[in-house]
């Protein structure tokens, strides 16, 4: 496990749909200031198990969770914690880019700022957040345009940028870059190696290389259980499981 001080602990973690049970007792930390690859087959729980860092898997008809979480050591559903709150502290970029397609670029970025009645000069943090997210040079021209004018991979980062706008501590990253072509998947990578001095990562990926690349830590799922978690390298070259072995040399997928 990396030294880093756990930003997120996770303890005994159970997530339902209804009556099934997709994740079974998961206990692990997400250390601050780094990455954590999410990794494992199709339908082992990697989205369940992001969703419930900030409480949007429970936003899903009869989905429920037991155990518990901690940000920062606060109980993410003690009672005076407000889940909208806790979602601007841990923001989320999902697989397809969704900017909100009837505002401007520069609005996709303003609307947390405005929905949260956050103040300071939001041009200058617009600016800001977009050139975090790699993109002022290819935007600041035509910032009240369409969003649907970028490509898909500048919609992505797009939408890192409105994430980043309402100063998040920690992102999470549903398969960020799977919609997207080489070079833009190559961008998103870059930016999550940039971001990651300033915010806590975790990224769900299906790509092997992907997580290798990015992750300082891996966490290997598979149907619902935490089956291993380590730094990244170890993960890869000599995991303590052989399912893990099998799957990150691609024996099953
Ligand atoms: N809204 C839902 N209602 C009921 N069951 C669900 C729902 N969403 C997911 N599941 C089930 O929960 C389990 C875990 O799904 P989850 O999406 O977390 O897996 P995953 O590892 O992210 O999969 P993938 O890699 O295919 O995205 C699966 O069995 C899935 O069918």
């Amino acid at each position: 496990m990396s030294a880093a001080p756990p930003k997120i602990a996770v303890e005994g973690l159970q997530a339902y749909f209804r009556s099934s049970h997709v994740l079974h007792s998961v206990t692990t930390t997400i250390p601050a200031l780094s990455v954590t690859a999410i990794i494992g087959p199709s339908g082992c729980g990697k989205s369940t198990f992001l969703r419930c860092l900030n409480r949007m898997h429970e936003l899903t008809p009869g989905a429920r969770i037991e155990g518990t979480i901690r940000l920062d050591g606060q109980d993410v559903h003690g009672r005076d914690v407000d889940p909208v709150s806790l979602r601007r502290r841990v923001g989320m970029v999902f697989q397809r880019p969704n900017p909100f397609p009837t505002m401007s670029i520069f609005d996709n970025v303003a609307s947390g700022l405005r929905l949260n009645g956050m103040g300071g000069d939001h041009e200058v943090i617009v600016e800001r957040c977009l050139r975090q997210a790699a993109l002022w040079d290819e935007v600041k021209d035509r910032l009240k345009a369409s969003p649907l004018s970028l490509s898909g991979g500048q919609q992505q980062r797009l939408c890192i940028a409105r994430a980043l706008a309402v100063e998040p501590e920690v992102l999470l990253m549903d398969e960020p870059a799977s919609a997207l072509d080489p070079i833009a998947t190559a961008k998103i990578e870059d930016l999550i190696h940039e971001l990651k001095a300033s915010y806590t990562i975790a990224i769900v990926t299906h790509n092997m290389q992907q997580a290798a690349r990015v992750s300082d830590q891996t966490a290997f799922f598979y149907m619902g259980d935490l089956i291993e978690v380590g730094p990244t390298e170890q993960i890869f070259t000599n995991p303590r499981e052989q399912r893990t072995e099998d799957y990150v040399t691609g024996k099953f997928g």
